[in-house]
Formats: structure tokens, sequence, C-alpha cells
């Protein structure tokens, strides 16, 4: 399990992410309209036949792989495939991570994509954003890794705007214990607690954070 060091400049960076980022979210407003569609079956063959020559153009040139988690000499992480946040990715709502004082937050819209028990955010959903979020919020120094997790579900996550956040309330060694929570404008419907770890592996290599983005 390897970070990659992208040796690019920060003005690069910026400019990759403009030219990915309307691509990313066409493609998950595709998913968003497939879901939904209700045009009949001629449409829907012949919109099949449109998007399969276009992944066939995408697939033209491919990296081996997955896009992995990348990152330049002044730390700016290209997590562009990851699931939560990835500005490749277009599986991830994506969460815009804000830095805030004790920890992280953002504000998010999940739809049709998203949905479990009706018109509710899926619960695994839930515990993938939450683990994200504290595993971000635990990552301040090094990278962390998912020891244990534990979600609550208090009533169910409406589709629709969201706000989340976590924080860390302990640190023992490579070992951190973060919380954090999902709201929407009642409050609070789901919590988290988890115990993130710097891998002993990590010790002797230099810091690299997941970073945002
Ligand atoms: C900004 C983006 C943030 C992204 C966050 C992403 C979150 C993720 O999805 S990470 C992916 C999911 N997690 C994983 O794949 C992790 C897989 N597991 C591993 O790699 C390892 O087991 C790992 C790193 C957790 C621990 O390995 P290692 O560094 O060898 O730990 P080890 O030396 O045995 O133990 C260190 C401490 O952690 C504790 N610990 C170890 N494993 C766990 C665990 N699973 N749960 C709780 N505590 C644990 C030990 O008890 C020990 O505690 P103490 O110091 O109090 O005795």
């Amino acid at each position: 399990m390897q970070f990659i060091l992208e040796d690019i400049a920060e003005a690069e960076v910026e400019r990759r992410r403009g030219v990915y980022t309307p691509l990313t979210d066409t493609v998950r407003d595709l998913v968003d309209a497939v879901i939904r569609t209700e045009v009949g079956e001629d449409a829907l063959a012949v919109a099949q036949r449109r998007i399969a020559e276009i992944v066939a153009d995408l697939r033209s040139e491919q990296m081996d792989g997955p896009y992995g988690v990348r990152h330049t000499r002044e730390n700016t992480g290209m997590a562009w495939g990851n699931a939560v946040i990835g500005v490749r990715n277009a599986l991830a709502p994506p969460l815009n991570v804000e830095h805030v004082d004790d920890g992280v937050r953002c504000e998010f819209t999940l739809g049709a994509a998203y949905e479990g028990p009706p018109g509710c955010v899926h619960g695994g959903v839930c515990a993938m954003l939450l683990d994200h979020l504290l595993g971000n919020a635990a990552s301040y120094e090094s990278a962390c890794y998912t020891g244990t997790i534990t979600i609550r579900y208090l009533r169910p996550t409406r589709l629709g705007a969201l706000t989340a956040r976590a924080w860390v309330t302990e640190q023992t060694g490579r070992k951190r214990i973060a919380r954090g929570t999902i709201s929407d404008a009642e409050g609070v419907t789901c919590e988290a607690e988890g115990v993130f770890i710097v891998p002993r592996s990590a010790l002797d290599a230099p810091p690299v954070r997941w970073s945002a983005g």
C-alpha cells in the first residue's frame, strides 16, 4: 500500500481538477437520470448504445488498476478515485471536506443513487461517509486507517441536504479515537465512534496525509 508522489505544481493540480470535475459531475447526473428516467424502451436502447460508445472512447487509453492516492511535494492530496471525495469518481457524492477548529465538517446532498429505505439514505452509505470523515479528522499529522468503527442510527436519514462533522476525542501513541455525526435540518440522524491507527509500517516513512480532494 503506497502513496504516489506526483511531482506537479499546485496550479497544475487545479487545472486538472477543472478538467475532470465537469466530466464526473455529468456522469453523476447520468446515474441519477438512469434511476429516475421514464422514457420509453426505444429511447433507453438508444441511450445505452450512445453511452457504450463513450465508454469505449474513454477505455481507448486507461491507466493500469486504480488511480491510487497521489500527492504533490507540497503534500496536496489527489485521492481522485476515492469513493467518498474522488474528483474522478462519480460514485462519490462527493464530500467537500472543510477543516474547522475542532476537526472537519461538510455539507452535501444525497440523491436517488444513495437510497436504502424508501426516501432515505442507505445505512452503509452513512457508515462509509462517517468512516471517511472520522478518518480525515484523525489523519491530521499522518494517514490513519480505520481499526474499528461503530455507527448508531438514531433515526432514518432522509435523502436531501445533510451536514456531517467529525473530531478527535483522544490520542494515545499511534491510536486516535474519533467521533462524528450526520445531521439533517432537524438534528443528528446517526453518530459514529471509531479507533483510527497510524500503521506501524508508516513509522519510518515521511508523513503523508490522505488530505482533501
Ligand atoms: C482524508 C481521508 C481519510 C480516509 C480515511 C479512510 C478510512 C479507511 O477506509 S481505512 C481502510 C479500512 N481499514 C483498513 O483497511 C485497516 C486494515 N488494518 C490494518 O492495516 C492494520 O490492522 C492497522 C493499521 C489497523 C493496525 O496495524 P498495526 O499498525 O500493526 O497495529 P498494532 O501495532 O498491532 O496496534 C497498534 C494499536 O492499535 C490497536 N489496534 C490494532 N488494530 C486495531 C483494530 N482493528 N481496532 C482497534 N484497535 C486496534 C492495538 O490494540 C494497539 O493498541 P495499544 O497501542 O493500545 O496496544
